[in-house]
């Protein structure tokens, strides 16, 4: 059954306009998910009893879909926002979310929104200086700080609203990335948040869980001798395989307990996306009791060394005190959790937040000794890219203003 056929069968047409609109779409490389309206919302809280939460809240919403769906952000005091849909559904495989209804048609060209300013929040001169700021941190012993993840951010402002449906269009050309569309709690009107990503913090199925790290990072290039020369210049570069390690030895020290086998059965392997070579490893276990659920796992796991630093409270207060916004649902985790404990989550990196004309998106680098503030600019330049081509945003004008 193709996509339209499929959503013409659980989308009655005499719902409101709002329920034929999916509030949550995670399209992975085999499955893709789409959420329509809300039955229940999981109760506020901090990560620290999240899992609770959602167990209690499984124990009193028997009905189904069985399953909560949404978005975690990046402070761990701050509550989540996952919602019981009305509906799910779950198309199997790799397939095209052109046909998606209320968000745009496979057919229709591409529309360019207008765009009335991108302004850069730091300057990326103000973000050097920060890097600089964590770089003399990272060298005072005193400070007990061995990695800090800094981010910046690029404020865009349009002439109309922009389009959810277009935008998922064009980052789901990369097909190395999960892309997802995740309704936030309202501020000054509805917000969404939009993003490809390629980091997959936890996915548990019964016994079986994975975990994707990456970490350590450079951009990718047009020429295909320049492009290979910096995919094998990261594998072999000795701070990015330290700065990557660090990620993976601090998720194996939080899983292990839970598992009676976990191994990275492939190592530490290159990974790209459309724009960046990545350091990944991919992490696979057997947990020695399958009840532990997603939900308490991925609450241990985030926020990862990979988008806040080591140790995790000093560097959540370091970036606190460097960053000029709060980072929200950046550098949180996107994904969903159901009754029987299973569930999948990605770190929400390559994002954006919508709210009507407006949208922030959102890059970071990890920081560790060898880092220069050049290099870091760089970096979250190149991981800006992705979404700036969906939103048609390239060229001189719009490099000059990211550094
Ligand atoms: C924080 C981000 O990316 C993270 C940082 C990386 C790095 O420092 O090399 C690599 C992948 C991500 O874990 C981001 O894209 O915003």
């Amino acid at each position: 059954m193709d996509m339209i056929a499929a959503l013409a069968n659980i989308v009655p047409a005499s719902e409101s306009a709002a329920e034929k609109q999916p509030s949550f779409i995670l399209k992975m490389a085999d499955e893709t998910m789409l959420a329509y309206g809300t039955k229940h919302q999981l109760a506020a809280g901090p990560l620290d009893g999240f899992s609770a939460r959602v167990d209690r809240h499984f124990a009193e919403h028997g009905d189904r879909p069985g399953i909560l769906v949404g978005a975690i952000p990046f402070d761990p005091a701050h509550s989540a926002h996952l919602v019981q849909p009305a509906r799910m559904l779950r198309v199997q495989g790799d397939h095209e979310v052109g046909g998606i209804p209320g968000l745009a048609t496979a057919s229709a060209p591409l529309m360019r929104v207008p765009v009335i300013s991108v302004t850069p929040e730091p300057t990326a001169d103000a973000f050097g200086e920060a890097v600089n700021a964590a770089i003399r941190a990272l060298d005072d012993t005193s400070s007990g700080l061995h990695k800090l993840v800094l981010s910046r951010c690029l404020k865009v402002r349009a002439g109309r609203s922009f389009s959810a449906g277009e935008l998922l269009r064009r980052l789901a050309s990369d097909a190395s990335a999960s892309v997802f569309i995740t309704a936030l709690p309202d501020k000054d009107g509805k917000r969404i948040l939009i993003g490809a990503t390629p980091e997959l913090l936890l996915d548990k199925r019964g016994h079986r869980i994975v975990s994707h790290p990456l970490a350590g990072s450079a951009p990718r290039s047009q020429d295909p001798a320049e492009d290979r020369a910096a995919g094998e210049h990261l594998l072999s570069s000795a701070k990015d395989q330290h700065e990557h390690s660090l990620v993976v030895q601090a998720i194996m020290d939080v899983l292990s307990p839970y598992c009676s086998e976990l191994s990275a059965p492939g190592g530490t392997t290159l990974r790209a996306t459309a724009s960046l070579w990545h350091l990944g490893t991919r992490l696979v276990g057997r947990l020695r009791d399958p009840a532990t659920s997603c939900a308490e796992l991925a609450a241990l796991l985030h926020p990862t060394p990979a988008v806040c630093g080591l140790p995790r409270q000093a560097a959540h207060a370091a970036i606190g005190a460097l960053e000029p916004y709060d980072r929200d649902f950046y550098a949180g985790a996107v994904g969903w959790c159901d009754s029987s404990g299973d569930g999948r989550w990605f770190v929400s990196i390559r994002c954006a937040e919508i709210r009507g004309e407006e949208a922030r998106l959102y890059a970071g680098a990890g920081i560790v000794p060898g880092s220069t503030a050049e290099g870091e600019i760089a970096e979250t330049a190149a991981k800006f890219s992705a979404m700036l081509h969906a939103f048609g945003l390239e060229g001189e004008d719009v490099e000059r203003r990211i550094g």
